[in-house]
């Protein structure tokens, strides 16, 4: 693609939830949860070009996924139903993170449609109405929207921005599918997790609530995390698939990714506190694409 009129790589990072403890369980069906999300410099991309007629169009169709049922096509239309409707788009959407994996794919693309298409369209939303029409679409949303690493309450969506240390991550992905809803609707589920008022220093002791149950219902998954906490303390992230360790540098990381068994993908990635989408809505604001 040549042309000039699509505003291009507007990244969707992958979160981990360095932590994920589950407190309970609301009347609605969602989960009060505490966690610490993290942000890599790793993830999706997706590039927009406005449309003058009202039409939204997804040039790079997911196999498994309808249509009108990305979430890319989703967050889309719901912003344009905040405005006059008058414009549209066409978006293209390099998928590099797994489905189902637990690093927020689905969620960091929705809101990466919210704030492109918002500066794109000239929708002017605040940040604060764009986290709150992401709620909408999924609890993992609004962090990504919003861009910080956080230490998040409610179901995922009362944010309080942290300043967390940046490591490299291995990311290890046991080529599994999680549903987080046959996880979150499983009768197993610890779902009583005593709230805590936590500090940085103690982050690293907590837990996955989820982990024991998502190891016992995929092998895959348990296997996995047996190979890894040879190389570092690991943990699944969300409600899985996917596993992380942390490391000092990049090298460390690379060796030991280099000795992964073929049955599992994954990538190595840095981690940030300020997630890449906000430095390029920086960049749209200076250049005007
Ligand atoms: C597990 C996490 O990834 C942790 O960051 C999130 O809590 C899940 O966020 P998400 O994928 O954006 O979740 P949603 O798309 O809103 O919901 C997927 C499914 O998980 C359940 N769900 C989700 C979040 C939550 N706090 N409690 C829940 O019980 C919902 O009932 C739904 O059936
Ligand atoms: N653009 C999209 N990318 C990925 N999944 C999508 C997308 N649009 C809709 N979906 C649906 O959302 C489901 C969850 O996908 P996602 O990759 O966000 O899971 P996840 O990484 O486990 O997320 P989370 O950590 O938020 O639970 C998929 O199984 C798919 O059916």
């Amino acid at each position: 693609m040549t042309d000039s009129s699509i505003s291009r790589n507007w990244p969707a990072p992958a979160k981990l939830n360095l932590f994920l403890h589950i407190n309970g369980r609301r009347d609605d069906g969602y989960h009060e949860l505490q966690t610490l999300f993290q942000i890599l410099e790793f993830g999706d991309s997706l590039d927009f070009r406005v449309r003058n007629d009202s039409h939204i169009h997804l040039q790079t169709p997911m196999a498994n996924v309808a249509e009108a049922d990305n979430l890319v096509i989703r967050a889309a239309k719901l912003l344009q139903a905040q405005g006059n409707g008058q414009l549209g788009a066409d978006i293209w959407l390099t998928k590099r993170l797994p489905m189902g994996g637990g690093l927020g794919g689905g969620s960091s693309d929705a809101a990466t449609v919210l704030v492109a298409l918002n500066a794109l369209w000239q929708t002017n939303l605040s940040v604060d109405e764009l986290a709150s029409l992401g709620l909408q679409l999924g609890a993992d949303v609004p962090v990504f929207v919003r861009g910080h690493a956080a230490f998040a309450e409610g179901v995922g969506e009362q944010l309080q921005t942290v300043k967390l240390d940046t490591p490299w991550f291995m990311v290890i992905h046991p080529n599994v599918e999680v549903s987080t809803a046959e996880i979150f609707t499983h009768p197993d589920l610890p779902r009583n997790t005593p709230k805590i008022s936590t500090t940085p220093e103690e982050w690293g002791l907590h837990r996955n609530d989820c982990q024991q149950l998502v190891c016992d219902l995929y092998p895959q998954v348990a296997k996995a995390l047996n190979w890894l906490v040879k190389y570092a303390p690991s943990r699944m992230t969300g409600t899985g698939a996917c596993l992380f360790a942390s490391f000092e540098n990049e090298c460390d990381a690379l060796a030991a990714f280099s000795n992964k068994s073929e049955q599992v993908t994954g990538f190595v990635a840095k981690s940030c506190n300020r997630s890449p989408l906000l430095e390029r809505l920086e960049q749209f604001h200076l250049s005007g694409n």
